[in-house]
């Protein structure tokens, strides 16, 4: 820990003579990701590191820590950065949920969300993940996750970008979102750390993907071989789930802050919730307003999985709701029927079971 509060020491003069933006104050405590929005810069640290080290009184700039497992020194004049690098924060969103079956609005969202950070000018999107809920959720009339998984791999071979992740859904208990978030974020952590370690062993540098930053050059190759931040999970959601943060018992509010406070939102507007509303009244969601985008559909669609599995149990066509691979393997393994939706019928879905306090 000394010793990387002493890189972050000696770096800064290198760092300061590039101009004074990029004066270093590592802070301890967990800022707020809107704080670190234009992260860029040298990765620090490895798991659960809080390194305080003030290395720079300017108050023009400033480092912070992005997530519990790193520490990135980013730029505070962002406008500046953006002009001179032409970088923007990495993002992976990941959307949880039954995917029950999976449907067309599923993959929507995805590129709405897309849409909507890259025209922000500070995002690149750089993978969308679809991790169905473990059968341990509980909720009623899931069919098991192994065809919710397979119908969700189908749906995604049409996306060059979005990929399903089986972790969450393979697990026999319910996991909660928020694990789900750090698993992912440890998971970048990891793979950027990895991808350095490769380069560094092999000792070369595979085409644009890790370009030298010019602001490196007299830095070492051990430090500067970790210098591209790793990309920021973001939960993508509908109006619905982040309305479903003010259901009783059904999240943990402190929870709630660490996803947007730390994490941070998209959520796309559906039929029949008010987004707006439902954050102006929350003071938690409020003071994170700026962690939450927000992204208007404006071809609305309210197709619901439980609106295709009501018309698939009734023998009404669900052609071109569902990718017509998903309509077959659904076809094929009989999956929606009267008695599937009774599946889990008169039981408790395990997060009010786990957060419902139990009478003394
Ligand atoms: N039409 C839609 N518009 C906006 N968000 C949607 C839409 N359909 C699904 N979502 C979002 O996709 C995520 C996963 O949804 P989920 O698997 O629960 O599907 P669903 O269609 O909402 O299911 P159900 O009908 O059972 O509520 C959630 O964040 C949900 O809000
Ligand atoms: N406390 C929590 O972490 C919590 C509570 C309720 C639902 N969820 C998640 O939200 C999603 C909701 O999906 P459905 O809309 O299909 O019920 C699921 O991925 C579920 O795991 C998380």
């Amino acid at each position: 820990m000394l010793g990387l509060s002493r890189i972050a020491r000696d770096l800064c003069p290198r760092l300061r003579k590039y101009g004074p933006w990029y004066d270093i104050n590592v802070y301890s405590g967990l800022p707020s990701r809107q704080e670190c929005q234009h992260t860029r810069g040298l990765l620090l640290s490895g798991n659960n590191n809080h390194i305080s080290s003030e290395a720079g009184r300017d108050t023009g700039a400033r480092g912070c820590i992005s997530n519990p497992d790193a520490v990135v020194l980013n730029s505070w004049d962002s406008s500046y950065t953006m002009e001179k690098s032409k970088e923007r924060t990495e993002v992976v969103l990941l959307a949880t949920g039954s995917f029950n079956p999976v449907t067309v609005m599923h993959l929507r969202l995805f590129e709405l969300a897309r849409d909507y950070l890259h025209s922000t000018g500070n995002y690149k999107v750089v993978k969308g993940i679809i991790s169905p809920v473990s059968d341990g959720y509980k909720k009623k009339g899931l069919v098991e996750g192994q065809h919710r998984l397979s119908m969700a791999q189908l749906a995604a071979q049409t996306s060059d970008w979005i990929k399903v992740d089986a972790w969450e859904c393979l697990k026999k208990d319910w996991t909660e979102t928020v694990a789900v978030l750090r698993h992912h974020q440890q998971h970048q952590l990891l793979g950027k750390n990895d991808e350095g370690n490769m380069e560094k062993k092999s000792g070369s540098r595979k085409g644009n993907k890790r370009k030298r930053d010019s602001n490196c050059q007299d830095i070492p190759d051990s430090i500067c071989a970790e210098s591209k931040a790793v990309p920021q999970v973001k939960l993508l959601c509908g109006a619905d789930m982040l309305e479903s943060l003010g259901t009783p018992n059904l999240w943990k509010p402190e929870h709630i802050v660490e996803i947007v406070s730390s994490f941070g939102l998209v959520c796309i507007t559906r039929m029949g919730s008010d987004a707006r509303k439902f954050i102006y009244e929350s003071d938690i969601l409020w003071k994170y307003r700026n962690n939450i985008h927000l992204v208007e559909e404006w071809i609305t669609n309210d197709i619901s999985s439980t609106k295709v599995r009501r018309a698939l149990r009734r023998g009404m066509s669900v052609r071109y709701l569902l990718p017509d691979p998903v309509l077959d393997y659904i076809k094929n393994h009989d999956l929606y029927s009267e008695e599937s939706e009774e599946k889990n019928s008169g039981l408790i879905l395990e997060p009010l079971m786990r957060n419902t306090k139990k009478p003394q």
